[in-house]
């Protein structure tokens, strides 16, 4: 056993899901697993890696029947000594097999408390411990499959890829620095930048896949966004299926932000409806229109509804030049032509114009929903089968943005002044947080927030 596990106390829970089920789990881990086990399966020793057939005994008397199973750390599930009772699954049979664990000396396991054990004793990185969570929560198939990735190591392995590229970078700089007699000029011999390139464009690699797997996660958002009347509201209502927004024909009839969670084919989505943009004169209104730039802001994707009858230019940039301006990464955006059922718009309609896709509805008659549903899948690379795609949370983008924007920044301190010292430092510290993502780097904190967030028994 690890130095670590030595020091730690027993916990016990009951790791099946809790209400009536065939059978029920309780599951043991720290130094006094084995002996609390023994205590109620009897004197007859536990045999590692072996089912027993017990009877679970407590202050002599006969509470079930089941399996026992022991597992000597460090070859287990958190790299402890683990030992599973294996009962009938009903809620008062677990219930008062779990209180003679505690009886006996072990303490009830916090949310998670299991997977921190098997992190903090090596048997896994925090991308795995996060990717079982994910795995349990998982609501499709394709989700399962991210999480089951993660799990066996994809994620991480990327991760490592990274770190090692950036150890290499890394070990050459700050020999530059010790080293000026030796003549290494990293300035001059333009290596240094060309590997910081190379870096920057692995990183942008596997920030795109996390990207995805974070969507796939944890639900694309989509902000429904436009002037007023466009017919935003109704789209929501048409792709919820339900009248859940007003709609009139009243300009400005949308103030709050409205959301429904949408599923397509088993992808998430968040849409979200805003108030019409334009220079409101009522108050509510104006401050229904900030949120609504909120959201625009930090929308996944943002569509952007006009009125086909309206439209004078199919350029975003040259229909409403304020939009596009306010709007930096067009990269997110897509244009959306509705009520073509009054006017025929869609004839001579290029799929593109500036790069940013047009797709043609109508949110009354359901015209082009299907394609606007095709779209969005696609926007992010989902398929049913998506091959390579992991499970990724928001934290993982956060930290793989932070660890860019330091090699970015160092890159900058080397063609502006030459500096070596700001270089290495600001790689330093983009070592640092790709290490968060892994949890080579942690801090307590963040640990406890995220495996509070586990289930009970977890
Ligand atoms: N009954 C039961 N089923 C379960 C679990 C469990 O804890 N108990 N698991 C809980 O999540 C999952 C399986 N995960 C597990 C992961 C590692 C080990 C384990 O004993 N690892 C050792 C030995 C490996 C080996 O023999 O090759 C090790 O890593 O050293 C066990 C279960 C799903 N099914
Ligand atoms: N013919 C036709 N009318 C539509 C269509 N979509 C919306 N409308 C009408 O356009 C008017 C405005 O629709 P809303 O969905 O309320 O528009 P909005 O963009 O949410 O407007 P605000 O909330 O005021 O920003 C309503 O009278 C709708 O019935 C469409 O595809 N075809
Ligand atoms: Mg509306």
């Amino acid at each position: 056993m690890t130095q670590q596990s030595l020091n730690r106390d027993t916990i016990a829970a009951v790791a099946t899901a809790p209400g009536r089920g065939g059978i029920g789990v309780i599951r043991l881990s720290g130094p006094k697993a084995l002996s609390i086990a023994q205590q109620i399966c009897g004197d007859k020793p536990l045999k590692a890696r072996y089912a027993h057939y017990r009877n679970f005994f407590h202050s002599e008397q006969l509470i079930d029947q089941g399996l026992a199973l022991f597992f000597p750390g460090p070859n287990s599930f958190t790299g402890e000594d683990v030992v599973e009772l294996q009962g009938h699954g009903g809620p008062v049979i677990l219930d008062q097999l779990l209180k003679a664990t505690i009886e006996l000396g072990a303490r009830q396991a916090r949310p998670g408390e299991f997977s921190e054990r098997a992190f903090l004793n090596d048997k896994m990185d925090l991308t795995q411990a996060e990717a079982i969570a994910d795995l349990i929560d998982a609501g499709s198939a394709q989700a399962a499959r991210n999480a089951m990735r993660s799990l066996q190591g994809a994620f991480s392995d990327k991760i490592e890829d990274l770190v090692e590229s950036l150890t290499h970078l890394r070990i050459y700089v700050e020999a530059a620095i010790d080293f000026p007699e030796e003549e290494i000029d990293f300035l001059a011999d333009g290596k240094v930048a060309a590997d910081i390139q190379a870096l920057l464009a692995q990183m942008a690699g596997v920030e795109a896949q996390a990207r995805q797997g974070a969507i796939m996660r944890e639900g694309m958002r989509v902000a429904i966004a436009g002037r007023p009347n466009a017919g935003k509201s109704s789209l929501l209502n048409a792709l919820a299926g339900r009248n859940t927004a007003i709609v009139t024909d009243i300009a400005g009839t949308t103030r709050d932000i409205l959301r429904e969670d949408i599923h397509i084919d088993g992808m998430p989505l968040q849409f979200a409806d805003t108030a019409g943009l334009r220079d409101a004169p009522d108050k509510v209104e104006q401050i229904g229109i900030e949120r609504a730039w909120e959201e625009i802001h930090q929308a996944d994707r943002v569509l952007l509804v006009m009125d086909a009858e309206q439209l004078h230019s199919l350029d975003p940039a040259e229909a409403w030049p304020e939009f596009t301006n306010q709007l930096q990464d067009l990269d997110k955006l897509t244009l959306v032509l509705n009520k073509i059922d009054l006017s025929d718009y869609s004839a001579g309609l290029q799929a593109h114009t500036q790069g940013v896709p047009v797709i043609a509805i109508s949110a009354k008659t359901g015209a082009g929903l299907e394609a606007l549903k095709e779209h969005l899948k696609q926007s992010i690379g989902f398929s049913g089968a998506a091959e390579g795609t992991f499970s990724a949370r928001r934290r993982h983008l956060e930290a793989l943005e932070r660890a860019r924007a330091f090699i970015e920044q160092g890159s900058q301190q080397l063609h502006s002044h030459g500096a070596g010292e700001l270089l290495a430092e600001d790689l330093r510290q983009a070592q640092q947080a790709l290490g968060e993502i892994t949890g080579a780097m942690s801090a307590d904190e963040l640990l406890g927030k995220i495996f509070g967030s586990f289930c009970i028994g977890k």
